[in-house]
């Protein structure tokens, strides 16, 4: 298993938000996490790579591992951690700055200044996000003129960047026009075969669609869990066939 999450309990102060879940997250597959808003979804995302430390009251207990190893553990480098477990926001955040150093932030931020090997990078990573032929005559624009499809397209391919080995993405395409839609979707499925990918997604025919597998959360609870085509067509729980019939949520 790439990621392993073990009876993870999560409180937001007095608030409990996740209540003993435990998840298998398999190399080189798409997990798509889905529920009705406010069931958890993000926060178990954010566990992923402990962002939930930069908010304060957060705490913890069970056990998240990557690659069988606790990934809270005290000396963890979270630096390292975010490189190798990296994240794509709900909505596009690209630095105000040029297309091409948006991109090669990641890899200058780990020391690297070579011009000719960012360009490799740059140029890999922006036909990893298929967004290359668009870009390609205008590296030194600013990305804050792309539309927003494109800029989300850049904010994948920072990611991408930096080789992750995990890719959390938080409803990538809520903010998006369907043909960027579409765009992000083909391209998860190109990037599954070299990374492993957690998708929070609200739209059930987009979990369907891109992943492999679904994780159905309800209340803070993982309430099912299985191959996407089983949640789909013969879930085991009556409230995840509730669910995605469309009767709550
Ligand atoms: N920073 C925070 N401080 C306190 N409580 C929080 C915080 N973030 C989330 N919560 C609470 O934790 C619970 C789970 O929220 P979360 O955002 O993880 O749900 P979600 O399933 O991602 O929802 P949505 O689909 O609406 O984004 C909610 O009750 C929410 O109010």
């Amino acid at each position: 298993m790439k990621m392993n999450i073990k009876n993870l309990n999560l409180y937001y102060g007095d608030h409990q938000a996740l209540y003993d879940v435990s998840l298998e997250v398999p190399e080189n597959h798409v997990v798509a996490l889905i529920g009705p808003s406010g069931c958890g979804k993000s926060t178990f995302l954010r566990t992923l790579n402990r962002m939930n430390d930069l908010i304060e009251g957060v705490r913890i207990d069970g056990e998240i591992q990557l690659d069988g190893e606790s990934i809270y553990q005290e000396n963890m480098d979270l630096v390292e951690l975010r490189k190798r477990v990296g994240m794509v926001f709900q909505r596009p955040n690209p630095f105000p700055m040029s297309i091409y150093d948006n991109v090669a932030y990641g890899c200058r931020v780990h020391g690297l200044n070579d011009r000719k090997k960012l360009d490799e990078i740059v140029e890999r990573s922006l036909r990893g996000a298929a967004l290359w032929d668009e870009v390609k005559d205008r590296l030194k624009s600013s990305a804050m003129g792309m539309s927003g499809g494109q800029q989300q397209r850049l904010c994948i391919a920072r990611v991408m960047a930096v080789e992750p080995e995990v890719v959390l993405m938080d409803e990538p395409c809520s903010a998006l026009d369907p043909i960027s839609t579409m765009k992000i979707e083909e391209m998860v499925a190109e990037l599954k075969k070299k990374y492993t990918i957690v998708m929070v997604t609200h739209n059930m025919q987009q979990a369907a669609r891109v992943s492999d597998e679904t994780a159905f959360f309800l209340n803070g609870k993982l309430i099912e869990h299985d191959k996407t085509d089983v949640i789909f067509t013969k879930p085991r729980d009556k409230k995840t066939e509730d669910y995605i019939t469309g009767r709550f949520g």
